[in-house]
């Protein structure tokens, strides 16, 4: 069993700076996806610890040893890519028992037999690569980085290759599969929904710098910033510029000309420029006005099949999106109604940094 610790890790190419800094700390059996924008280093993170190339500063441990300069078969890490990477000449068979170091091989059949039946290739095992679905090669590739019992596990978006059906059923199957074994595992994904299904801990890289490393409610309920809160949640949270103020002892701010409470007042964000962040499932819609109701139009809904989406334009033109039940009234496009949600759902967010303030009635991750 091993840790693995990246230590203020930083590579530049020329002018871009993938990585800045960066400090992350994976325990054995834990599951941390790294998720972020395109090109916001995710790769090149992988890249360093597997031994591709080494970084400009810092260090990368492994069980309380660095492992940078090592030869890469040295480090004690198994990976797996989007694109499979298998051998294309060789079964599923051989590709598997290539992950097992000649040393280390021990009885290959009963091993390739044990990860195979594991993950339900067993009878795929004589196929070649282009014999094989989509799905099968992912699976060949994931009993391949699994079958030496590798300290580390680097997962380079796995499933983004495989239909949505087998993504769905990979993304139940997963986390269970990886905590079999005592490896420290770093699963990289551009989907959010799949970090929170597979991860343990989310750690969000943004241009090159981890900007928030939590559970995946913690960074769902208390992003750090408004730009982590903009990556999570499909319809994106919906966001207005205020500047909150006190009013009878009480935080509210104007949003397209109603007046909303925030709780109680909180000195941190009075009388500052804010982006108030509202998820769009926070959102309550009605037809008739209430205390704090912004009056709004409903212009489009969107039905989908857990819930109904409603696109909405504000009095001062800003849009916004609810997120409703399927079974709740929700009218009809260009009807007139007030939208409005519980103060624990509000966000506030600096505009100029865009670092998230501290609310403290703000509800709690689950
Ligand atoms: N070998 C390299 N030489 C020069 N620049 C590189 C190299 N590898 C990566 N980069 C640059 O580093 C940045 C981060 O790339 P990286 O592939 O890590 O992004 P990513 O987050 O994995 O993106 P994606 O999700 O699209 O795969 C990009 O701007 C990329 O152009």
């Amino acid at each position: 069993m091993a840790r693995l610790d990246i230590n203020s890790v930083s590579k530049s190419f020329g002018a871009a700076r993938p990585a800045d800094a960066l400090s992350l700390t994976v325990e054995p059996g834990e599951i941390v996806a790294v998720f972020g924008p395109s090109g916001s280093g995710k790769t090149v993170l992988l890249r360093m610890i597997a031994g591709m190339f080494e970084p400009d500063d810092g260090d990368i441990q492994v069980g309380g040893r660095s492992i940078v300069g090592a030869a890469p078969e040295r480090r004690g890490i198994g990976m797996a890519f989007q694109n499979f990477a298998l051998f294309p000449h060789m079964s599923a068979r051989d590709n598997i028992a290539s992950g097992l170091r000649a040393k280390a091989a021990g009885d290959v059949a009963t091993r390739v037999a044990a990860i195979s039946k594991l993950l339900k290739i067993e009878h795929v095992l004589g196929h070649t690569p282009r014999e094989l679905s989509n799905g099968q090669k992912q699976r060949t590739a994931l009993a391949r980085a699994l079958i030496g019992n590798p300290e580390v596990l680097l997962l380079d978006d796995p499933l983004r290759n495989v239909d949505a059906k087998l993504r769905y059923e990979m993304r139940l199957e997963l986390p269970s599969l990886l905590r079999r074994g005592t490896a420290a595992v770093l699963y990289v994904t551009q989907d959010y929904r799949e970090a929170m299904a597979i991860a343990d801990r989310i750690a969000v890289l943004i241009g090159g710098r981890l900007v928030q490393v939590a559970t995946p409610d913690e960074i769902y309920a208390q992003p750090a910033s408004v730009a982590v809160a903009r990556l999570f949640g499909d319809p994106t949270i919906n966001l207005a510029e205020v500047v909150p103020f006190a009013e009878h002892g009480a935080l509210c701010a104007r949003v397209s000309g109603a007046m909303v409470g925030l709780g109680s007042a909180d000195v941190d964000a009075l009388e500052r420029e804010c982006w108030l962040g509202v998820r769009p499932e926070d959102l309550v819609v009605s037809s008739s006005p209430g205390e704090g109701a912004i009056p709004a139009k409903i212009l489009a809904i969107t039905p989908m099949h857990e819930k109904a989406v409603l696109l909405l334009r504000l009095a001062d033109g800003t849009e916004w999106l609810a997120a409703l039940p399927p079974e709740a009234p929700r009218g009809a496009a260009d009807d007139a109604v007030f939208i409005g949600f519980a103060a624990d759902a509000a966000m506030l967010f600096d505009r100029a940094t865009g670092q998230k303030i501290g609310l403290s009635h703000r509800r709690q991750a689950a």
